[in-house]
């Protein structure tokens, strides 16, 4: 049986007809070699990705039986619940619990006894609120590193909390709530807790790190962890080997096409700019009032402000690579998805879009934070302020951000001001070469098995801005679980951490402890670690 096609038809010359048959044939022969060499450049890409990872990411780390004793992890549970009944809250640049702050510095010396007595140990108070403590290493001569965690937190709405958020409450022993648990009172406990242990069992770090606690990383840093930086380089200390702070928990049930848990290592951090909005107005009697109001004209400006978010960057800052090293780890369809973003990106754009959390690893995002306007319910409002929090993709500036909103908003009624402003951070090194990137890795190996390490750009901000100048290896972890049900914990009601994840937290700064350790060869610091585990 042959088959007609419409150019075949008797009413075309037959000449015509075979000369359309052949070019109709060339076509699709075209097109079938064009889908074959797309795919195959797809599947090469993807196969060529992941052997590139492979090569430089290596085995999996050993199971390792040096770590924390788990049969006393209630206990420390206990100490964290402690820490957390103290409301050491940042409402504003000089506006804290001042008092708050020295009773948990005195709680965390009654905690930690073998710290606070150790003659390797110092324990200084910075700028009356924050702590500093050098833990001396018995080898000299070696770059010291950092770790950093923050002794404040934000304030909360205690209604909305199915526990009081000051009450160290620890429901039917398995989590532990109060504001702070993962924001960043675990941090500082989880140092501890493994400093403590690691000096309990006679151990004597080899070389020299510092242990900072700021007390006003909520609102700036500027009085805690700048304080502690100034004085950092006054003793003359120019370099710091890493510094490791608070970031991105694990996560599962986030990226598609695995189950594993995914643990993101912030390499740079987003931007931020604080942008005061404004509109004057006249005052009058209510009962006669203009056609457009103070708090109207600025409530359409958030308005168009909100319905035009800044352009999706993505594929154009760091986020391409946390996706080409989470492909060697996925199924097949996500592993060419992931190593091909100049073809699928958009698709993936889409995707990530779709929720917020998401949504902020793709572009600038766009939070209308305050709002103040009117002063009785009979007066025309002479004015109306509403403040506006951009985090910034490492792919824009803080220039771009506010032309782009003084467009979108398109009304020289409404004044502009940067209140504060913030480019994104560089970007550490997180390849095969960088020890330091590879040692916090190996260490999240070593106590969430199964996790998939990958380098991504924090998308809030940290402490780690007052240590910029010490160092090019700066990296944001959290040491915990957090699923994506518990996100809005953050800031929000009812933050808890669970004692497992705890328990965790406190292991993994024992194994940083022990691992920055064997950074170090003949006395100074030194690479490849890969080859020192
Ligand atoms: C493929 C994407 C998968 C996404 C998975 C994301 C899971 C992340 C979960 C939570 C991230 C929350 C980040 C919490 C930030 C904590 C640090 C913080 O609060 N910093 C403050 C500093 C304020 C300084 C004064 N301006 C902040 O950024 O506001
Ligand atoms: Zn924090
Ligand atoms: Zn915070």
């Amino acid at each position: 049986m042959t088959v007609m096609f419409p150019w075949m038809r008797r009413g075309i010359p037959r000449r015509c007809r075979c000369l359309l048959h052949s070019a109709v044939q060339l076509l699709c022969c075209a097109f079938a070699v064009f889908i074959f060499a797309l795919l195959f450049i797809l599947f090469f890409r993807a196969i060529l990705i992941q052997h590139r990872l492979d090569v430089e990411l290596g085995a999996r780390p050993e199971e390792t039986k040096d770590l924390v004793d788990e049969a006393r992890s209630m206990e420390r549970a206990e100490r964290l619940a402690g820490a957390l009944k103290i409301p050491t809250i940042s409402y504003k640049t000089d506006q804290q619990e001042t008092q708050a702050f020295h009773t948990l510095h005195d709680y965390l010396q009654k905690s930690f006894p073998i710290i606070h007595s150790h003659p390797a140990v110092k324990r200084e108070i910075v700028n009356e609120l924050s702590l500093l403590y050098t833990v001396h290493g018995t080898k000299s001569g070696n770059i010291p590193y950092l770790l950093a965690s923050h002794l404040d937190v934000v304030p909360v709405n205690e209604k909305g909390w199915a526990h009081p958020p000051f009450g160290g409450f620890i429901a039917n022993n398995t989590y532990i709530y109060g504001r702070g648990a993962i924001d960043d009172k675990g941090g500082v406990l989880g140092i501890l807790e493994a400093l403590e242990y690691l000096l309990e069992q006679g151990y004597r770090p080899h070389r020299t790190f510092f242990i900072a606690f700021g007390h006003d990383e909520e609102v700036s840093g500027k009085r805690g962890a700048q304080e502690i930086a100034k004085l950092l380089q006054q003793r003359g200390i120019k370099e710091l080997d890493f510094v490791l702070d608070e970031g991105f928990p694990v996560s599962d049930e986030l990226i598609p096409g695995t189950s594993r848990p995914v643990a993101m290592v912030g390499v740079s951090e987003k931007g931020t700019a604080t942008v005061e909005l404004s509109v004057t107005g006249t005052p009058g009697h209510s009962s006669f009032p203009p056609a457009e109001s103070a708090i109207g004209i600025l409530a359409a400006a958030l308005a168009r402000l909100e319905h035009n978010p800044l352009p999706s960057m993505f594929g154009y800052g760091p986020e391409k690579n946390m996706f080409e090293y989470i492909a060697p780890h996925v199924s097949s369809f996500y592993k060419t998805v992931y190593s091909n973003l100049w073809f699928f990106g958009k698709m993936m754009e889409y995707k990530m879009e779709s929720q917020p959390i998401t949504n902020a690893f793709v572009r600038t995002t766009t939070a209308i934070t305050l709002f103040h306007g009117g002063v009785k319910e009979n007066i025309v409002p002479p004015s109306a302020t509403a403040v506006v929090n951009f985090r910034i993709h490492p792919a824009q500036t803080v220039n771009e951000v506010v032309d782009y909103t003084r467009n979108i908003i398109a009304d020289p009624r409404v004044q502009l001001k940067i209140k504060r402003s913030r480019e994104s951070h560089p970007v550490s090194p997180h390849g095969p070469h960088s020890v330091q990137y590879q040692m916090v890795s190996t260490s999240i190996r070593q106590i969430f098995r199964q996790a998939i390490v990958v380098p991504a750009v924090f998308i809030a901000n940290t402490d780690t801005r007052w240590y910029l100048n010490f160092t090019t290896n700066l990296y944001r972890f959290l040491p915990t679980m957090v699923k994506l049900s518990d996100v809005p914990r953050y800031h929000g009601n009812n933050e808890r951490i669970s004692v497992e994840h705890f328990h965790q937290a406190v292991n993994f700064y024992y194994r940083v402890m022990k691992n920055a350790d064997l950074l170090i060869l003949n006395g100074h610091t030194t690479r490849p670690f890969a080859a020192e585990l």
